[in-house]
């Protein structure tokens, strides 16, 4: 069992790619799955601490792997039942229900146990869950302590993350040999509970990858504040925004920041403010530009944004200045020389880039290949995708974080990681939802949005 932090995130083809070479290597499905069986089961085993198992058996390979989980079980003298939706229907699952020695109950009438395992359906899934089939998986999670998917809790659909029925939540998943998105996207990353990576020697590789912690650099005796980097926020309508920015920028350890806004609070000292004037962002020190938090839409923030659009700075596009993106600008951004990084939540991704039936991953690289631009598509499953096609995917922090200004505070962090080395844009944006997220965690419990900015601090300093 291992974290998902790092590990390639891998689609239902891909995964059975990665099967078939295995194969076509020497490793039989038979092998596959009674390593997969006996991981789960070991798993199982450790969970269950001597209490009555039940596993449940769909027809395909998933079910297999339920069957291999019960005769380990078995062997090592443990109580377990199997209950099946239907007979195996490939030949491995025929082969591993054959060194099933015990009963095989329906799944209608079979009775609850404490530990209740799902091996009805897993990357295989091709529609929606017959109803019957979800009453009867109702009933028995209901009545479990505990309920353990195997790969998947059956009715998720693998690649887009969403629910196909009205499925119940597992306690914990075992995802076989790699996470798959459904284990990170919503609605289906609610409905697996803890996730667990079992190794069942199946090697996958992606461009898809969970976000893991980034390389910071730490200050030494050459640093100064502009080599640090230095961050200039565009102010506009409403100061409280612009003013988040501007202090999680420097928590997240950007060397000097400039808040180009006309009024605001005064404190921290520490952010140096000037008016917004065109020629300041003329400015070669500047090493990140974040546009759009508070700026607000009327003719002036119009005229700020093309200014930024124009000139030579890296941005970070956020808020408001999302919503003034019409076609044209659009254009300007993708031929811009410097990069940008766009931070859009749902509605302002689905108001730029149009609604889609497809996963959050594959907009989210759709969006970064049009624009050119890397982007941050957040959520409770944020999504960073690079217009060169590389894609991270961050694990729910904090629900707390829906409240208002945290996305200001984002903003702020990417615009710190962007402004001490702009030439990876990609690597800024994952290092600043990465720290955001790490904020976010730290704070636990109800936080707001300046307290999430402060928490930044003592995650840049590694504590
Ligand atoms: N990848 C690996 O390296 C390894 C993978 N392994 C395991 O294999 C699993 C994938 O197995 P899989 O491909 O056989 O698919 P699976 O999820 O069992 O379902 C397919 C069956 O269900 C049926 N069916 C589908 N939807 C349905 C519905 N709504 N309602 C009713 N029926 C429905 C479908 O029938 P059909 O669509 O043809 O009518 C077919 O019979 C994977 O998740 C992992 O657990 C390990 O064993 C070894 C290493
Ligand atoms: N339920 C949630 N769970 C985890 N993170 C969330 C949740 N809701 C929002 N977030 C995160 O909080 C931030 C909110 O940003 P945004 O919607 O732009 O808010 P605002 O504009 O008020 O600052 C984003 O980083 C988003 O990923
Ligand atoms: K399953």
């Amino acid at each position: 069992m291992t974290p998902l932090s790092g590990k390639p995130v891998v689609t239902a083809a891909k995964m059975r790619a990665a099967e078939e070479a295995a194969i076509a290597d020497g490793t039989s499905v038979d092998i596959l799955m009674a390593r997969a069986g006996t991981e789960v089961a070991q798993t199982i085993r450790r969970l269950a601490s001597g209490s009555e198992v039940l596993i449940l058996c769909g027809p395909g390979n998933n079910g297999g792997d339920g069957y291999v989980a019960a005769a380990a079980l078995r062997a090592w003298s443990l109580p377990v039942r199997v209950a099946a939706l239907a007979p195996p229907a490939t030949d491995a699952a025929r082969n591993a229900c054959a060194g099933w020695s015990g009963p095989v109950e329906t799944l209608a009438e079979t009775k609850s146990a404490p530990i209740l395992v799902d091996a009805l359906f897993g990357t295989g899934l091709s529609r929606a869950l017959d109803p019957a089939i979800v009453a009867a998986l109702r009933r028995l999670n209901a009545r479990a302590r505990l309920s353990i998917a195997v790969d998947l809790p059956s009715g998720v659909d693998t690649d887009r993350g969403v629910a196909l029925g009205d499925i119940p939540a597992a306690d914990v998943t075992l995802a076989l040999g790699a996470p798959k998105p459904a284990h990170l996207l919503y609605p289906a990353a609610g409905l697996c509970g803890a996730i667990r990576v079992l190794d069942i020697g199946v090697p996958a590789s992606s461009d898809v990858m969970v976000l893991a912690a980034p390389d910071l650099p730490m200050p030494g005796p050459d640093s100064h504040k502009y080599s640090r980097g230095m961050v200039a926020v565009v102010g506009g309508d409403m100061p409280g925004a612009a003013e988040l920015s501007a202090i999680a920028a420097l928590r997240a350890g950007a060397g000097y920041v400039l808040l180009l806004a006309e009024h605001g609070a005064l404190q921290p000292h520490a952010i140096v403010r000037k008016a917004f004037t065109p020629d300041a962002l003329t400015d070669k020190r500047i090493g990140a530009l974040i546009i759009g938090p508070g700026l607000g839409r009327g003719d002036e923030a119009r005229a700020r944004l093309d200014q930024a659009l124009a000139s030579a700075v890296p941005l970070v596009i956020d808020g408001d200045a999302l919503h003034l993106l019409d076609t044209a600008r659009l254009d300007v951004v993708r031929n811009r020389a410097v990069p940008v990084i766009m931070t859009p939540h749902a509605g302002e991704f689905d108001a730029l880039f149009g609604k889609g039936e497809e996963s959050k991953i594959d907009r989210a690289r759709a969006a970064a290949l049009r624009s050119g631009a890397t982007i941050i598509f957040k959520g409770a499953d944020t999504v960073i995708a690079s217009p060169q096609g590389a894609v991270r995917v961050a694990q729910s922090a904090n629900a707390w974080l829906s409240t208002a200004g945290t996305g200001d505070v984002l903003a702020g962090a990417v615009g710190a990681f962007l402004s001490g080395n702009a030439n990876i844009a990609f690597d800024a944006a994952c290092a600043g939802v990465w720290a955001h997220a790490r904020a976010a965690r730290r704070l636990r419990g109800a936080f707001i949005a300046d307290d999430l900015a402060d928490a930044l601090t003592a995650v840049r300093s590694r504590l």
